[in-house]
């Protein structure tokens, strides 16, 4: 079964190519579409939705042709728009329950339904304050709200994490797979962060100029990306503290890619060892060697992917489509301790 899929989808405006020739098959779960800015995330929604017609080709959602079917689509499916696009004199109260009215909810149903997805996202009292007061976790969470309070099949969340600090986040990518997980609603989620995607959803799409780069499982992905960088400070005994560690390792039969230049050819500082990460014990390993040393860790982390890589990985070596990189990864939860 498929909640999305597009058919050679193209969409040209005068100048720029958005999507082309887009063919996906979006099965249910929680589905990352990761892409650069620019790289056509917003226009395929804006097509799924049934808002805005493509050039070329064609796409269904939950089995419904988006070019004649949008308003049933729309009736099925929540969106949560990328911009701030929320009146700032009402409350969350207001507003959610007025778009649960605008889905055709009668008044009683909008008032039970809105106080059960706003206690979802996590506002309780706030919801009664004008949103104008809001942060921007807080305005995120009633965009999440509104797209959620119809009881939808599918939403289509269109870079929900932007403009949170790390752990708004967290917070956010959790939310979002509980959508899933509590409630068994099918999502669509975009971002320009391979990274946090990795760790939320159970699919995900790359794109690039409007084109297909990639789709795969996340555990797919996740092998790919297995390189931990680790960077040590030198001591008076070591006073080439990255050469000594590197020797640790290699006797605890971990492979390590000297300082320089990864395998791969991504530049890597003089200072940055990688190390292949075998299994969980990889991280044990690190941090025994370093302490073994009495080395101080100035950081440990999973090595920032590009989306160049994903080609490399593949056997070919093409950069991105237009060179622009995909800003991927975060620093691994054990990361950036002191060893000591
Ligand atoms: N209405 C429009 N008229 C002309 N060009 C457009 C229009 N809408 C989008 N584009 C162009 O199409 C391309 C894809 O834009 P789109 O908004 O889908 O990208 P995106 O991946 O969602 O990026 P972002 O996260 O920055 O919104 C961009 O080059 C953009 O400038």
């Amino acid at each position: 079964m498929t909640v999305i899929a597009t058919e050679s989808l193209s969409k040209r405006y005068p100048r720029v190519t958005a999507l082309d020739r887009l063919s996906l098959d979006i099965t249910p779960g929680v589905t990352g579409l990761v892409g650069a800015n620019g790289a056509g995330k917003s226009t395929l929604i804006k097509i799924l939705l049934g808002l805005s017609p493509a050039t070329e080709g064609r796409a269904e959602v939950l089995g419904l042709d988006v070019a004649t079917q949008g308003a049933e689509i729309r009736e099925r499916v929540g969106y949560m728009p990328e911009h701030d696009c929320l009146p700032p004199d009402v409350s969350a109260t207001e507003f959610v329950v007025h778009m649960a009215r605008m889905s055709g909810l009668p008044p009683t149903a909008a008032r039970e339904r809105t106080a059960d997805t706003l206690r979802h996202v996590g506002l309780y009292e706030e919801r009664y304050r004008p949103m104008g007061g809001y942060s921007t976790g807080m305005k995120q969470r009633v965009k999440l709200a509104q797209a959620l309070v119809h009881d939808p099949r599918l939403v289509l969340l269109d870079e929900p994490t932007n403009g949170l600090d790390p752990v708004g986040r967290d917070e956010m990518l959790g939310l979002i797979r509980r959508v899933h997980t509590d409630f068994g609603i099918s999502v669509l989620v975009t971002s320009h962060l391979l990274g946090e995607l990795e760790r939320t959803c159970d699919h995900v799409v790359v794109i690039d100029g409007g084109k297909l780069l990639r789709s795969s499982s996340t555990d797919e992905f996740t092998q790919a990306t297995g390189s931990l960088a680790v960077e040590v400070t030198d001591t008076d005994a070591c006073p080439d503290g990255t050469a000594a560690l590197h020797a640790a390792l290699a006797g605890a039969g971990l492979a390590t890619q000297p300082a320089g230049r990864a395998a791969d050819g991504t530049p890597a500082s003089g200072r940055v060892l990688l190390v292949d990460v075998v299994d969980d014990t990889t991280y044990d390993t690190v941090r025994d060697a370093v302490v073994g040393l009495g080395l101080g860790l100035v950081r440990m982390e999973q090595r920032r992917h590009r989306i160049a890589e994903l080609f490399q990985t593949d056997g070919g070596s093409h950069e991105a489509a237009h060179g622009r990189p995909v800003e991927t990864g975060r620093p691994h939860e054990r990361g950036t301790a002191d060893a000591a």
